[in-house]
């Protein structure tokens, strides 16, 4: 397990458990999750790491496009998948991990920048949102981020799931939680220098619009400032296996296989 790792949104968080816990007392559990997502949101934008046109579009999280509430819960109690969140900055190594996971332990690997791409490349609505967004290094909105990966995990027969690169935010992890009513069961982590990272992502050569330097100084920028806070969080739940990320693929991998060894149990 992880130690807390500082990060500049500290002195924001200690302020919101206050806020939640003040909005819970209230009573009302939908402005609780409005009013923080709110505050964050307010947050993000003096901090300019969230996309323009869609920054207050907090409440849109809870709906579908035809305007109906989204489902709160979308696993019955039979079916809850096993849920493994990959987390690290750009090229920490996750994509490279994740296809060996699913290889070993039989995991349907879902990458949320793959998907998000498809849906640039197939033209959609939001592709050229999306595009856009992540040219600038800034994450996509929640409510279309999630609306793939759940997609995904209802089109697809397996109870074992990597959610490779999600949740990226506090945001995203709090629409993730609210919209399917689960947690992950665990979160790796894989921790990698910043200099390492840069030569990995420059030397991947995927043809990727956000592979250059200039937007690796902003994903790395985004990655301190946004991912680092879900990792606390999930620190303090208990649920986080930091990995270090230096080494041969094989050597990393090693780490990871004993992570995933020792939750054998865990792992219907
Ligand atoms: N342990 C490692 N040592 C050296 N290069 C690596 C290692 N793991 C991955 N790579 C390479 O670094 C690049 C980024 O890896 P990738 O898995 O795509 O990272 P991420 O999904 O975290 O952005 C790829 O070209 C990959 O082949
Ligand atoms: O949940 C996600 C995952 C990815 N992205 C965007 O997609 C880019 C690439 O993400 P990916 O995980 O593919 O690559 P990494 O940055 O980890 O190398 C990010 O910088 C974001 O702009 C996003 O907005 N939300």
């Amino acid at each position: 397990m992880s130690m807390l790792i500082p990060d500049p949104l500290e002195p924001f968080l200690i302020f919101h458990p206050w806020l939640l816990n003040l909005a819970f007392a209230c009573g009302a559990r939908f402005r609780e999750f409005a009013v923080t997502t709110f505050f964050f949101e307010v947050f993000l934008i003096e901090q300019d790491l969230i996309q323009a046109p869609y920054r207050l579009n907090f409440l849109g999280i809870l709906s579908t496009e035809n305007g109906t509430p989204a489902t709160i819960g979308f696993f019955s109690k039979e079916k809850t998948p096993f849920i493994a969140f990959v987390l690290g900055g750009p090229g920490s190594g996750k994509g490279t991990q994740c296809a060996k996971i699913a290889e070993a332990f039989g995991f349907t690997h879902l990458s949320a920048g793959d998907l998000l791409r498809k849906e640039i490349s197939s033209n959609s609505e939001n592709g050229a949102m999306i595009l856009a967004t992540i040219t600038e290094g800034k994450i996509v909105p929640s409510g279309v981020t999630i609306k793939l990966i759940r997609r995904e995990m209802e089109s697809i027969e397996n109870n074992k799931f990597l959610i490779d690169g999600f949740p990226r935010s506090e945001e995203n992890r709090i629409a993730f939680e609210r919209i399917t009513g689960v947690e992950p069961n665990i979160v790796l982590f894989f921790d990698c220098p910043e200099d390492e990272m840069v030569k990995r992502v420059l030397g991947r050569k995927q043809g990727r619009v956000d592979d250059n330097i200039d937007t690796i100084k902003k994903r790395l920028k985004v990655f301190a400032a946004l991912n680092l806070p879900v990792i606390n969080h999930y620190t303090r739940r208990g649920k986080v296996y930091k990995i270090n990320a230096v080494g041969t693929i094989d050597e990393v991998f090693e780490k990871v296989r004993q992570v995933f060894d020792d939750c054998k149990q865990m792992i219907k």
